[in-house]
């Protein structure tokens, strides 16, 4: 996968469209470039875009309109719209109306480029970083972002497997302690007895065992960030110093009388409701509002369905790798049948499923039967690779039915069975037709445009590929 930004220009004039395309294609940026707002909103529902870069005197949607399409359905993707010269109105409007920022024809090839880096976030594709496909995964991104900036505490809620540590790391890569250590504690993994000396350190003979001096976790993080790991595991007389530490930033060893002063960043993870876990009497409540500056909560994959496939195609990428195998791919009813899974162990059973996934398949594809899923009760079975064509009335019905619930974007709602099986019917008249869309929505029974749209919806499920 390229690791270039992605840049869509929306400009009907054709000479300046080309100049603009020309000029971000040399800065090495990927540029899709469109002709009208209209063109420009059938592109961002076709492909993954990190930029919009617009004219605002446009025939149809203007620029202003764009931006509010724009900002309904992508609220983080940065806007920069492009204003005539001398139409201060136009400019003050834009930004009032969310554009990052505006450039004044006419405009240095340079300025363009200024302005660009200004607002492109930090790739988020790179290989270590947090995979967030899904809007809200991408705010909650944005958000960890902005809070990495400062040295607020953070709390990173979510089921376990949610990717908690992998966004408690790009924290401390975004932020300027960035060079300084990341030490990651799991306060469950290490016997209660143990887990003071460990994160504290202990002077030679403290206790039974200490032969020699050791620093804690907490002085190994100095000058960086630590990562408290199921903080909510942790026993209640202990947590009772760590609101300490927090307090005063500075720590004693185990046997010590001196403080050592401390500048660490503090984060922690619960994949239990803490706030539930204070009622219950088993966190302290002073520690939960301390380490509660600021919550950051990732959904499960279920509830983030646009991140599975992505994070499938990341994962298969570092396995393949690792193991020095070329590239596989996911076919699509493997990537209908990852969509549709729940996946209670999130992207660790995702992760799972893959690994077990890549050791069954032996061409250059993973199939839906690679996977085992349909085997979990309640799973709807994956397509079978010659599904007979479908009676035409059958998939016109359901399409018209599962139209009327189109704002219900959650597959696990009611009606899920039913969107499923009708992705599933235009897969396979899809795969007969041989990929022809016009023939695909005849035998369908349904408009050109009705088929646009429904794949267009697939591919933001993940279940096409773009
Ligand atoms: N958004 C993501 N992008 C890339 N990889 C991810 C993402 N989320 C999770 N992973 C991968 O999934 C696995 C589980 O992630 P992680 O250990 O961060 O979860 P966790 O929520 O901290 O789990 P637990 O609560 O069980 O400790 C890891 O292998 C991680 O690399």
């Amino acid at each position: 996968m390229s690791d270039k930004a992605s840049i869509l220009v929306v400009e009907d004039n054709p000479e300046l469209r080309e100049a603009l395309s020309d000029t971000l294609e040399y800065a090495d940026y990927r540029v899709m470039a469109v002709d009208s707002g209209e063109a420009a909103l059938e592109a961002l529902a076709d492909r993954p875009v990190d930029m919009v870069i617009s004219d605002i005197n446009m025939d149809g949607m203007d620029g202003h309109e764009l931006l509010q399409q724009v900002r309904a359905r992508f609220p983080v993707m940065p806007v920069v719209l492009i204003t005539a010269f001398g139409s201060v109105g136009s400019s003050v409007r834009a930004m009032r109306e969310g554009a990052v920022d505006y450039l004044l024809k006419p405009f240095k090839p340079e300025h363009l480029l200024a302005t660009i880096e200004k607002y492109l976030a930090p790739r988020v594709n790179g290989s270590n970083d947090p995979v967030a496909v899904e809007p809200a995964s991408q705010q909650l991104l944005s958000l960890a972002r902005k809070v990495a900036r400062s040295d607020a505490t953070v709390l990173i809620s979510g089921e376990s497997g949610t990717g908690k540590e992998v966004l408690a790391q790009f924290i401390h890569r975004q932020s300027a302690r960035a060079d300084g250590p990341f030490i990651a504690i799991n306060c469950a993994a290490i016997p209660e007895n143990m887990l003071e000396a460990t994160l504290f350190g202990h002077e030679k003979g403290s206790f039974t065992g200490a032969y020699q001096s050791s620093p804690g976790k907490f002085e190994q993080a100095d000058g960086g960030t630590i990562l408290l790991d199921e903080i909510s595991e942790m026993d209640i007389g202990l947590q009772a110093k760590i609101l300490r530490v927090l307090q005063e930033r500075e720590v004693e060893r185990l046997g010590s009388r001196k403080t050592i002063k401390l500048d660490v960043r503090v984060i922690a993870t619960t994949n239990r409701d803490l706030r539930q876990h204070v009622r219950d009497g088993k966190f302290r409540e002073d520690l939960y509002y301390r380490l509660s500056v600021f919550p950051l909560a990732w959904h499960p994959l279920r509830s983030r369905r646009q991140d599975i496939v992505p994070l499938a195609e990341r994962l298969l990428d570092q396995h393949t790798s690792r193991m020095g195998r070329t590239a596989v791919r996911l076919d699509s009813e493997a990537r209908l049948a990852l969509t549709q899974h729940d996946w209670p162990g999130n992207v660790r059973e995702l992760d799972n499923v893959l690994q077990r996934a890549l050791i069954i398949q032996d061409g250059s594809a993973i199939t839906a039967s690679c996977l085992g899923l349909n085997m979990d009760a309640g799973q709807a079975p994956a397509a079978p690779e010659h599904q007979p064509l479908p009676n035409a009335s059958v998939p016109a019905e359901s399409i018209g039915l599962i139209e009327q619930n189109e704002g219900d974007a959650d597959l696990s709602a009611l009606g899920n069975d039913l969107k499923q099986r009708e992705f599933q019917i235009i897969l396979s008249t899809l795969k007969q037709q041989g990929g022809r869309r016009k023939e695909t929505a005849e035998v369908l029974g349904v408009s050109a445009r009705t088929l646009r749209y429904k794949l267009a919806r697939m591919r933001d499920l993940g279940i096409l590929g773009s």
